[in-house]
């Protein structure tokens, strides 16, 4: 084989940073597509959810994971299990720091923890760019840098990005691609993200029943679709696809917060989540929602396990 063959590199990419740091923006920005959910509020990406960037001479598959939390509940020790798991398996891990946040103990533990799993390439993300001045950032950077030192991890490259206004996000797809390994294309063109259908339209039910109540209610919802297929009978121009699904939750007065007065708040969170989900998948949407009461689902093995934990 002669070296006039161009490479093709691919593999899987892991962003990791406290809640908000803009995890989801930078994975959408650089997938080019709508697919990991973004927020205003922290702690909203409980799924891996997986974007993948195709180019020419590479793929580079995006695992979007939760924030590494604490462990409080059960819950949230599966949380990061998953995260540890996931960085286990990724070929680069991107670090993301906001520009307009100083760096702490948060990101302290986070990169710490990064430090503990088999050395691969390690980028720090300075995100949000945009918000702040050349003389913030420089002294952001230089933060970074000195977090580095103190953790005893290399940077490989530390790279000023705003997900947001689109600077430099081109240029960390070509720093990320460089680092992957030779290989071949592992998803065929074309395809997004290999999230299973109903965990999406779980994550955005649970995302519009959150909206609003996230303070009252932030880990108590937990969404199963039980049942997702299209209408039987519909003309082919005219297709409709039926959800059926449950939002759980762990109180009878949770329930209450949802339904709202009279219901009304229950029909607004069907509205907008059959929106989002029809604006995604591109088929008009039938959404049966149901809400239901499981006791304390979140320190319960079996009920977790249940709801895809
Ligand atoms: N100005 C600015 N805001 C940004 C940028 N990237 C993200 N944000 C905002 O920061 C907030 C958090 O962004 P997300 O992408 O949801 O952050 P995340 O890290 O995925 O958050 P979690 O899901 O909670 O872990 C949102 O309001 C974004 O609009 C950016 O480049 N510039």
């Amino acid at each position: 084989m002669s070296d006039e063959q161009p490479t093709f590199r691919s593999g899987f990419a892991c962003l990791v940073g406290r809640p908000n740091t803009g995890k989801s923006t930078l994975t959408n920005a650089l997938v080019g597509a709508k697919i990991a959910i973004a927020s205003s509020r922290p702690q909203t990406t409980r799924h891996t959810v997986r974007g993948i960037v195709n180019r020419p001479d590479a793929q580079l598959v995006m695992v979007d994971t939760p924030g590494l939390h604490k462990p409080r509940t059960l819950l949230g020790e599966r949380l990061n299990d998953i995260v540890t798991t996931t960085l286990g398996e990724v070929d680069i891990v991107g670090v993301c720091m906001p520009a307009d946040e100083k760096v702490g103990p948060g990101d302290r533990f986070l990169v710490a923890e990064v430090g503990k799993i088999r050395r691969r390439p390690t980028v720090a993300i300075a995100t949000k760019a945009d918000l702040v001045d050349p003389g913030r950032m420089a002294e952001h950077l230089l933060a970074i840098q000195q977090l580095g030192t103190d953790t005893g991890i290399e940077w490989d490259e530390i790279v000023p990005v705003s997900a947001r206004v689109g600077q430099q996000v081109d240029l960390l797809a070509d720093l990320l691609v460089g680092r992957l390994p030779e290989g071949p294309q592992l998803y065929p063109d074309g395809e997004l993200t290999d999230e299973p259908e109903e965990v999406l339209v779980a994550e955005l039910i649970r995302e519009a029943a959150l909206e609003g109540v996230r303070d009252e209610l932030p880990h108590s919802i937990a969404v199963l679709v039980e049942e997702m297929g299209l209408r039987e009978g519909r003309p082919e121009n005219r297709p409709l696809l039926d959800i059926y699904a449950n939002l759980y939750v762990e109180r009878p007065s949770q329930k209450a917060i949802i339904i709202g007065a009279g219901g009304s708040r229950l029909r607004r969170v069907g509205t907008d989540a059959r929106k989002q989900i029809e604006a995604i998948l591109g088929t008009p949407v039938y959404l049966d929602l149901h809400i239901k009461v499981a006791k304390d689902w979140q320190r319960d093995p079996k009920q977790l396990r249940k709801l895809g934990f």
